[in-house]
């Protein structure tokens, strides 16, 4: 890695004129290195190997990735249905991020209108994604400030919610960003996030480039270090919200929410609305993505866990609105555990 990027500028999807450009989350932090994508099928691969992740990063690339798929069509002569049958493989690629499939339905009547249209709404779902990041980090800095006395602030995040999850700056990561920036915060425990390490990985990356102090921590260990009193705040982001305000987030979220519950502190979920969806009435109705049991049993191809061992590999879980304190988007601060949610009178 040669320069030192901007991190918190960083930009995981960025779109050249005629590709997709893709950090390759997948070699972090031991390389930056990009990915250029010009053909569906590499784009739906690169979404299922978290190449890019994270649910607001997905909303911009199903919205670009409508572009790929009509200068694909066009370089290889798809008729209308064929385009339309590869732009549902992007929105498929993978179930739970309600983001990816907005970002495709965002774009998608504009097909007709031909690329330029396309790529125009594509770059406001990106541009309308950084203010909202900005927006929420200001609104969630606000809200623990009141709700949390203790100074400095020591707050647990998991998985990784900051510019590599996002179009820039980050949702909780955004908060945790705008708390270092007033000064109120004194360490990160950033849990590693097993399977694929989001935490360990991408969250510690993003926070050293920022110089935000920060410990990584097993996932097993969240709890007892929320129960010890180490920690006066969780802030954690979301891949889908629904009606009544339960939320689907990467495996072990529901774990750091029942420990904070159980300790008297605010578990505070950070989202723009493009990931909360109204047509999903509970968190009982939220897809959860079950990915291959193998990446449970082995790392970077070394297997841990005996031959004949299978994995169980759910990529999320479902936090019930009665354990989150605050849901904080980029229009305020919801408090579903209140009865305050997205859709008042929703199931
Ligand atoms: C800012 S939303 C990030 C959200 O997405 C992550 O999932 P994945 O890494 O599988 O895409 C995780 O749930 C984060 O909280």
């Amino acid at each position: 890695m040669d320069e030192e990027p901007n991190v918190a500028e960083l930009q995981a999807v960025t779109w050249t004129g005629d590709a997709l450009r893709l950090i390759d989350q997948t070699v972090l932090p031991a390389r930056l290195e990009h990915l250029e994508v010009r053909d569906v099928d590499v784009l739906v691969d690169a979404i299922r190997r978290l190449v890019v992740r994270g649910a607001p990063a997905l909303g911009v690339t199903g919205a670009y990735g409508v572009a790929v798929a009509m200068l694909q069509a066009e370089r290889e002569g798809w008729d209308r249905a064929a385009l339309e049958a590869a732009v549902d493989r992007i929105r498929t690629a993978r179930p739970t991020a309600v983001n990816l499939a907005g970002g495709v339905d965002r774009v998608r009547p504009l097909i007709g209108d031909g690329l330029a249209a396309v790529t125009a709404e594509a770059g406001r779902v990106l541009r309308e994604d950084v203010a909202a990041n900005r927006a929420m980090g200001a609104h969630g800095a606000d809200w623990i400030a009141r709700r949390v006395s203790r100074r400095p602030l020591r707050v647990l995040t998991h998985c990784n919610t900051g510019s590599l999850a996002t179009a820039g700056w980050g949702t909780a990561l955004g908060v945790i960003r705008e708390l270092h920036a007033r000064g109120l915060l004194e360490m990160v425990y950033a849990d590693e996030t097993r399977p694929l390490l989001q935490g360990s990985r991408l969250t510690a990356w993003e926070l050293a480039h920022d110089g935000i102090p920060h410990r990584v921590l097993a996932d097993g260990a969240a709890a007892s270090t929320i129960l010890r009193g180490l920690v006066d705040v969780a802030v954690i982001g979301a891949d889908r919200i629904a009606a009544n305000g339960d939320t689907a987030n990467k495996i072990g979220s529901v774990g750091v929410a029942l420990a904070c519950a159980d300790a008297g502190i605010p578990f505070v979920v950070a989202a723009p609305w493009s990931t909360i969806d109204p047509g999903t009435a509970t968190g009982e109705d939220i897809p959860i993505e079950l990915r291959d049991g193998r990446e449970v049993l082995a790392w970077e191809g070394a297997r841990t866990a005996p031959a004949g061992s299978e994995g169980f590999n759910p990529a999320f879980d479902v936090t019930p609105a009665r354990l989150i304190s605050a849901l904080v988007t980029e229009t305020g601060v919801l408090e579903p555990a209140r009865g305050r949610v997205p859709v008042p009178g929703g199931a």
